[in-house]
């Protein structure tokens, strides 16, 4: 066989139908499509030298891909433009459209997997999110960039390519949903955005899966927890989240955030604490009264490592209030969410933040 041969030549002089499928099976690309929401790696900047100072979600996905011909080479791919902002402006009602959408194209046959570009502010959140919720073995990546295109070092166009990698291969499938950034694959559980103004943003405290290096996925680990087919929520049936918001604590904090969103109608209140999700005393009673009046108390950490500890700090057990483990305040949010659609109690809760 000569050197250019290529792939499944040898199959095909095979003249039976079933060696010639499997050999185009072979040599055929992954389909992979991308949903754009906006963000920085939809930016752009005056000057190659506004690396932070740019306006984000102004590029249209379909400019996004033709500026890129090297993704042809890894995957047929066509583009959606689902919504067109910054992710610090992302909604409930947002993560609702993108979920369903995501979960309908995870259906059908020929879609193999899904890239979603995002803005980084809220990109952990929603790559969380599609975790928790969209029921499919399919690898879905979500990935931004943290310079607009037309900076000098851009790293949008890496990042995308990598995502589209990520997405289009077989060995990613089953491992649930991934932030494809700065050359390292993190699953949406664990990866937060962790420096606001360099290219390597993304920080998994467990580390991450794996890399991609030109093309080629090295996996080092695989996600423990329960995600995509093994969640207990489905987009499919999640048409409304309930109002939870998050309480941040530090010195010399008042009631006053506590009581105005029990008054103003949350279910379930996150508190950002200190240290080990520590609650300042002129809070403990304001908190205990909310949940008097039923409203769901987790008890998170603003520090962004370690976990919080049940019954360390405050009696979790006599105030029937809940620990989100390791979940920073944004995420345990949306767990919190997610788990009250489905009625949960504290118990269950619980559960789920030492589950998901
Ligand atoms: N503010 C932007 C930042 C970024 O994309 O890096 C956003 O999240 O949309």
């Amino acid at each position: 066989m000569g050197i250019l041969s290529v792939p499944g030549a040898a199959l095909a002089q095979d003249a039976s139908p079933a060696a010639a499928q499997a050999a185009k099976a072979q040599t055929a690309k992954p389909n992979v499509v991308v949903l754009a929401t906006g963000g920085t790696i939809a930016g752009a900047g005056a000057s190659t030298v506004n690396s932070a100072t740019y306006t984000a979600a102004k590029v249209p996905v379909d400019k996004l891909l033709a500026g890129l011909p090297e993704l042809a080479q890894i995957a047929n791919v066509r583009g959606e433009q689902v919504f067109q902002i910054a992710s610090e402006s992302f909604t409930n009602d947002n993560l609702l459209t993108l979920a369903k959408r995501v979960s309908q194209l995870a259906k059908q046959s020929d879609v193999d997997g899904i890239v979603i570009t995002h803005g980084t502010d809220t990109l952990a959140e929603t790559a969380y999110f599609l975790s928790l919720t969209v029921h499919t073995d399919k690898p879905i990546a979500v990935v931004g960039s943290m310079r607009p295109g037309t900076a000098l070092s851009a790293d949008g166009a890496l990042n995308l390519v990598n995502a589209v990698s990520v997405a289009g291969s077989k060995d990613a499938r089953g491992k649930g949903v991934f932030v494809t950034m700065n050359d390292e694959i993190n699953t949406a559980r664990d990866v937060n955005k962790d420096i606001n103004i360099q290219t390597g943003a993304f920080k998994s405290q467990w580390g991450p899966l794996g890399m991609v290096v030109e093309g080629k996925n090295y996996w080092f680990r695989a996600p423990v927890k329960r995600h995509t087919m093994n969640s207990e929520f489905n987009i499919d049936n999640i048409d409304k989240l309930p109002q939870v918001d998050i309480v941040y604590a530090y010195g010399s904090v008042q009631p006053t955030a506590v009581n105005a969103l029990v008054d103003a109608g949350a279910k379930a209140i996150v508190h950002a604490g200190t240290g080990n999700g520590s609650v300042a005393d002129r809070m403990v009673k304001p908190l205990q009264d909310a949940r008097g009046k039923g409203v769901l108390i987790v008890r998170s950490a603003r520090v962004p490592y370690g976990f919080v500890l049940r019954n360390a700090e405050q009696p979790d057990d006599k105030y029937d209030w809940v620990v989100a483990h390791d979940m920073r305040p944004e995420k345990a949010r949306l767990l919190t969410m997610l788990a009250l659609t489905k009625g949960a109690n504290t118990k269950e809760l619980q559960r789920m933040f030492w589950e998901y």
